[in-house]
């Protein structure tokens, strides 16, 4: 990470030292690399562990659900990222629109709510990841859960938000790397299953001896299962609030350039969805299929719910599909999506509390050094915060399961009216601020009275169930939306999108002078701290810039204007057919899956998993590959005048 840092710094005009380009990659980064950004933050642990325990629990209805669940909220993003780009277009956080368009008090409603939805995905992803570790080593979890954060930290203060980009990359291609492995040994080589065939065999002898409560004559091998479809409905309220909350989404779209950030989200989308499916379709179903043979790690005993419900269900399948060998990679692939997407979530936090707090309320003439260093060190901050959480759930018995599905009735509230916010001219303050924590309140309350109104009592047990979980992710968002379209409507607002335009429009690119100037540090910023970056910049051997070697387009209203279309239309339609065109007429039907119809379903997994790995992994590489030759010869000229 140092040497991509400083082979940035040296041979670029991109400087980690700026501000701008720490915080949001100066705003020209590329839709493959933006895709395989997004591909990676929202891979958590959960991705590759909860979707396993769907599997485990409901069958092959399990992946699709937990993948067509969380997939849509990215596709749905992609309208946020055009509207980002025409309303607010220098933002450097979602937040600060808040603050220009409702003010002080809204803000930090709003700012309450990022942080809560960065605290609950940060440190349930160090809750699964520990749990494995633990499990698969023999590692105290406590150790575990800040010893994984502290590496992300370091290479995420080295080089910011462009960093994070390339070492997403370089993980999400040992993550695809791996999953293919696991996938091609289940499925093609491994003397217990070996085959689609096979596996389908094994589940249907699994369905005769432990039969799924809720799918059509018990078996594992169909989409008519009532609890994954509940699984479903909690994942697509909960992934609305963990993508449209967490500013690691928005900071994508900033960074992107303005005509293809839609292109970058429906890619990235579409990409996603092959992970948890492939993944857990693998190993998810494996556990299932071996649960009961000798290499099991439980044998002779099943797995316990405890053990479940903590996401170990993938971990017993790579031991007993791969022995050590799984375990091992169980752990690299792990250790890979944990610490992509938290490097993600760290600089997203970053951004908000120096942008958002230090900047808006603390020093609003802070100069770029001080920027930086606020960020550097908040980066720290919420590596530790985000770690001692996980240390509370765990201490008092909340595992990943749990987290995963309350996750949503928390901050579901607040989904609609931060997508209001920059959608919508008419959604009013007291719209915004209603919506939010009235949603806050029913969702709680819904939650709390379901789970004791069902089973009798209010026990971490009976508040992880699925109808407790599933009333209260409805409750939450649906009321965060009602509320804000009411009163929005009954006291009205027009507001003008010339004020959120103006969010940082004096600011002179950092891309195009190398200085700083935003409002608060145009006067105030020391001239030779100017000065030594200029300095900086004119020593460099030179400077390759991706722009140079292939310029941009210039931007125009009208060209937003059909990005957005693009989006409403793909992301209506991809939508549909995901949760709607493609399940219900199975669920409806009562269908069990053929022997065929199962082989081809694998099939299918496999081959978007290769899809998804042409477009984070070799996407990226091939936009860039003039810039790539450029920096080649910037190179090599450099080491010829050594
Ligand atoms: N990112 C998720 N929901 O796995």
């Amino acid at each position: 990470m140092m040497g991509i840092s400083y082979l940035q710094n040296r041979y670029t005009r991109f400087s980690t030292k700026h501000s701008e380009e720490f915080n949001t990659a100066s705003r020209n980064v590329k839709p493959g690399l933006i895709a395989s950004g997004i591909v990676s933050a929202w891979t958590w642990a959960a991705t590759l562990l909860q979707s396993s325990t769907v599997a485990y629990r409901y069958g092959v209805a399990g992946p699709f659900w937990y993948a067509a669940g969380a997939t849509v909220q990215i596709l749905m993003f992609s309208v946020l990222a055009c509207k980002v780009k025409q309303n607010a277009p220098k933002c450097h956080t979602y937040l600060e629109i808040i603050y220009v368009r409702y003010g002080a008090l809204t803000h930090w409603v709003f700012i309450f709510f990022a942080l809560v939805t960065n605290i609950l995905v940060g440190s349930q992803l160090l809750l699964g990841g520990s749990a494995v570790v633990t499990s698969l080593t023999g590692m105290n979890v406590y150790a575990a859960i800040f010893l994984i954060p502290v590496g992300v930290c370091a290479y995420v203060v080295l080089g910011g938000l462009r960093a994070t980009f390339l070492c997403d990359y370089s993980h999400t291609l040992i993550l695809m790397i791996i999953m293919l492995y696991f996938m091609f040994c289940a499925y093609t080589s491994s003397d217990l299953i070996g085959s689609p065939s096979r596996m389908y065999d094994l589940l249907q002898q699994a369905a005769a001896t432990r039969p799924v409560d809720g799918n059509i004559g018990g078996s594992y091998l169909t989409l008519k299962s009532n609890f994954a479809l509940v699984f479903g409905v909690i994942q697509l309220c909960s992934g609305s609030g963990t993508v449209f909350l967490d500013q690691a989404y928005w900071q994508r779209a900033i960074a992107s350039r303005p005509k293809t950030a839609v292109h970058a989200y429906i890619l990235g989308g579409m990409a996603w969805f092959a992970i948890p499916f492939g993944f857990a379709t693998t190993l998810g179903l494996s556990a299932v299929a071996l649960a009961t043979d000798p290499t099991f790690p439980t044998y002779p005993n099943l797995p316990t719910e405890p053990q479940i419900s903590s996401g170990l269900a993938a971990a017993f399948s790579a031991s007993a599909l791969l022995g050590k060998s799984g375990a091992v990679a169980l752990l690299i692939v792990l250790f890979m999506a944990v610490t992509s997407c938290a490097s993600a979530e760290l600089i997203a936090v970053s951004s908000i509390l120096t942008f958002d707090i230090y900047k808006t309320y603390i020093r609003p003439l802070a100069s770029p050094s001080q920027l930086i260093f606020v960020s550097h060190a908040m980066i720290c901050v919420f590596g530790l915060t985000m770690a001692v959480f996980a240390c509370i759930w765990n201490a008092i018995g909340i595992d990943l399961g749990w987290l995963f599905l309350v996750m949503g009735l928390l901050i579901g509230g607040a989904v609609f009216p931060a997508a209001f916010a920059i959608t919508w001219r008419g959604q009013t303050k007291a719209g915004a601020i209603t919506g939010c924590l009235a949603g806050l309140g029913v969702g709680l309350l819904a939650w709390l009275v379901t789970a004791k109104h069902l089973y009798g009592e209010v026990t971490i047990a009976t508040t992880g169930l699925e109808f407790p979980t599933l009333a209260g992710n409805l409750g939450a968002i649906m009321t965060g939306l009602i509320l804000s379209v009411a009163v929005s409507l009954i006291w009205p607002g027009d507001f003008d999108w010339e004020v959120t335009r103006a969010i940082n429009a004096s600011t002179h690119s950092e891309v195009s002078s190398q200085t700083e100037q935003s409002p608060a540090t145009t006067d105030a910023a020391p001239s030779k701290e100017k000065e030594a970056e200029a300095e900086a910049e004119r020593s460099s051997p030179s400077s390759v810039d991706p722009e140079d070697v292939e310029p941009e387009e210039p931007h125009d209203s009208a060209s937003l204007r059909s990005a957005f279309r693009l989006a409403c239309i793909s992301s209506f339609v991809l939508t549909l057919a995901m949760d709607f065109l493609i399940p219900m007429p199975m669920f409806f039907s009562h269908y069990v899956f053929s022997r065929g119809f199962f082989t081809a379903w694998v099939v299918i997994s496999f081959l978007w998993v290769f899809a998804s790995a042409a477009t984070s992994c070799i996407l990226p590489i091939w936009e860039t590959r003039a810039f790539f030759g450029e920096l080649g010869r910037s190179i090599m000229r450099d080491l010829m005048r050594a």
